[in-house]
This record gives structure tokens, sequence and C-alpha cells, in this order.
């Protein structure tokens, strides 16, 4: 018999490399291998057909796992992916490998980043000894315009991300098509950090809500809510035809972006503390009702109960969970805010559903005391 800890293992942070066919993943999970910041990291490389780890692998360590150059495991998965996270953590708790402390998952080209951490948030365990750290999307310089024009999965996989990583830089001589593709990069999801592929491992990797001790690192670099506000109202400005910038702004604009529009990022915010069951139906009907369409959802919430220790809300799609509760608040904004990365969603529903929530009447909506006293109304 073994003693049970009293308390339970911190969380194993998880992060997950996308980017479309030939992107460059592989080329930057080989050079970040090398780094000494990522020892003790296991790859779970989660592709269709055939694999080439060739140029990763270097000694078999058990079936369907390797050991690497640099001292991570890797291991590849055709099938569940949950299964494969699991017996990780069986084979860590038995002793069987090596305690490894960082977990990455490198996507095929074409997979949506989505219901990986869904499957990983959802699931009451795994969720448990995960802490999902976020997901770095890799753009190629070369073929990113193009891309993100002809694939929307590309589109949602930079929309998701908490870093992107440029590609192929190299390649590109022309200044204004490297800035264009940033500028496009940046509004397309403005709270996403945009690294060049030679910065350091650990600003790629880490960086996250947790570090790699499983504490919680800085909180408002996870939120990014002031970036999603500031573009937020440049882009009001821009609508507005206060300041142009000239080159895409001709009438074949929307044509070319129409991917993007789809997708968008906006913060909601309250400066009064929420109560913990408003909130809690507030996020419940917005899962059911707009789950689909949630690509990702992040926040920091003041409980009216507790405000001085925030909450910390992370979701993607259906699934909406609370990861942490913070000690102290990460700056002197103690605001609720939300950030929400919506596909095809108008930003007036969810408004619409804070306000109601929150009490705050608005002009075509009932408040909160008419949806509770309507008697059609979803509260019980
Ligand atoms: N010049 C240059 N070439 C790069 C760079 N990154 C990747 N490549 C090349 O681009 C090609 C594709 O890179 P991979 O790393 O295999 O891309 P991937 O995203 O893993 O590809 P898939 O697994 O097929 O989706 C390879 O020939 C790389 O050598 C870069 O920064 N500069």
């Amino acid at each position: 018999m073994t003693d049970t800890p009293l308390t339970p293992p911190a969380p194993i942070p998880l992060t997950v490399l996308t980017g479309f066919l030939g992107a460059g993943k592989t080329t930057l999970l080989n050079r970040l291998l090398q780094d000494p910041a990522l020892r003790d990291t296991v790859v779970i490389i989660n592709e269709f057909g055939e694999i080439g780890l060739d140029h990763l692998l270097v000694e078999k360590v058990d079936e369907g796992m390797v050991l690497l150059s640099a001292g991570c495991l890797c291991c590849t998965v055709r099938g569940d992916l949950i299964a494969t996270l699991e017996d990780l953590l069986r084979k860590r708790d038995n002793g069987r490998i090596e305690p490894f402390r960082r977990v990455v998952i490198e996507t095929t080209g074409l997979a949506d980043p989505a219901p990986i951490l869904h499957a990983v948030l959802y699931h009451p365990y795994l969720s448990m000894r995960y802490a999902v750290e976020g997901v770095v999307t890799v753009i190629d310089a070369v073929n990113g315009e193009a891309t993100l024009d002809a694939h929307r999965e590309a589109v949602k996989q930079a929309a998701v991300a908490e870093r992107i990583v440029l590609s192929k830089t190299d390649l590109v001589q022309d200044e204004t098509r490297l800035a264009r593709l940033r500028e496009r990069l940046r509004q397309l999801n403005p709270g996403a950090a945009l690294l060049p592929a030679d910065a350091p491992a650990e600003a790629i990797v880490a960086g996250g809500l947790f570090g790699l001790d499983g504490k919680i690192a800085d909180v408002r670099e996870w939120l990014k809510a002031e970036a999603v506000e500031e573009a937020e109202r440049e882009s009001h400005a821009h609508q507005h035809g206060h300041h142009h910038h000239g080159h895409h702004h001709h009438g074949h604009h929307h044509d070319v972006n129409r991917h993007d529009e789809r997708i968008r990022a906006f913060c909601l915010t309250s400066d009064q503390p929420i109560r913990q069951g408003t909130l809690d139906m507030f996020l419940d009907l917005l899962r059911s009702s707009q789950g689909a369409k949630l690509l990702r959802v992040k926040g920091l919430v003041a409980l009216a109960e507790d405000p001085e220790h925030p909450v910390v809300i992370h979701g993607v799609q259906h699934v909406i969970h609370v990861p942490a509760v913070l000690p102290r608040w990460p700056s002197e904004d103690r605001r609720s805010r939300l950030v929400f990365i919506v596909d095809d969603l108008d930003r007036s529903v969810i408004d619409k559903l804070w306000n109601a929530f929150l009490g705050r009447p608005s002009i075509d909506e009932p408040d909160a005391a008419a949806l509770s006293d309507n008697p059609l109304s979803l509260r019980r």
C-alpha cells in the first residue's frame, strides 16, 4: 500500500501545437526539443496514416513510445488520445516512465484543435491531472495568406491560439507582405502573441495559465483582455470610417477575408461582482444555446460571495469549466472580464444575455427581473 497524498499532484501542463499542412510544426518541435527548458516533455503526435518520426526518434522504450534525443518521450496516436493520456499517467504514477513535466500534442495539419482541448477539459480525471496551457499555431509566412483564404480550418487554428509562430519568414523578402499577414493575424486573434520561429522555447511553449510547477502563472498574460478590448475599439473606429490604412480596404476585401470575418474576438466586462448562481446560469445557458460557436471562452470573474479571490474560467465549445480560484487579483483591474472567440455568432447575442443576467437594462431586451418574472423564462 502506498500513502495517499493529501493534496492532489500539481497538474501537468499540456500544450497543443497545431498549424496547417506543411506549416512547419515538426521543424519547430525539433528545435524546441533541443532546448533544456523542455526536458522531460512527452510529445504526442496525433496524425493519420504513416508517421515519419525518423527525424525525431532515437531509441525505443516501450510499445508505441520512443525516447527522443533530448530526453523527451514521444508517442504516436492514431486512435484514442484520451486512452493515451490516461496510459501516460498510469505509467508515470507507477514509475514505469520518468515523471514527465509537460505534454505537447502535435496535431495533424487539418485538425481543429478545439476537440482536443475539449476532450481533455471534459474528462473528469484528465482535466484534474493535465492543465491545458494553450494552443500554439504555426503559420507559414510564404503560404499563410493563401491558406487562410482557402481553408476555414486554418483560420480557426489561428483564432484559438494563445501564441502564433510565424515560420519561413526567411523565405519572404517582401516586408509589406509580411506586415500584411501579421496585421491579418492580429485582427483575427488580437490576444495571441505573434512570435518568430526562432523565439526561445519557453516563450513558445510555456507562458500559459499554469507554470511548470502547476502553479498559476501569469493570468493577465493568459487572458489578454486588454488586447482584445483595444482591438475591438479599433475595429469599431474602422467601421465608422475613422482611419483607413489603404491596402486591403478595396471592394474585394470582404471576399478575401470571408473566413476571418465569421470569427470574432471580444471581451465582456462587469464592474460589479457577480453572484455565483447568476454566473453559473449565464454560462450554462450560453453553452447549451451557443456551444458549438464558442471556439474559446476565457475569463476572470469576481464573485459577489468572495470578490477578493477571482475565479478563472476556461471553455471550449460545450464545455466551460473553472480550473482555478486565484489567491488574489493579478492587477489593479478588478473588473470581471470574459474573452470570447466565436465562430459565426453575433456579439449582440452574448451581450444581451450578459446584460440580462447582470440586471442591466438594455433598450430592446428585458432585464433580469423581467426574465425571472416572466412565466415563460428559462429560469425556474
Ligand atoms: N526555409 C524554411 N523552411 C522551413 C521552415 N520551417 C519549416 N520549413 C520547411 O517546410 C517544410 C514542412 O515543414 P514541416 O516541419 O514538416 O511541416 P509540418 O507542419 O510538420 O508538416 P505536416 O506534418 O505535413 O503538416 C519542410 O521542408 C521544412 O524544412 C522555416 O522556418 N524556414
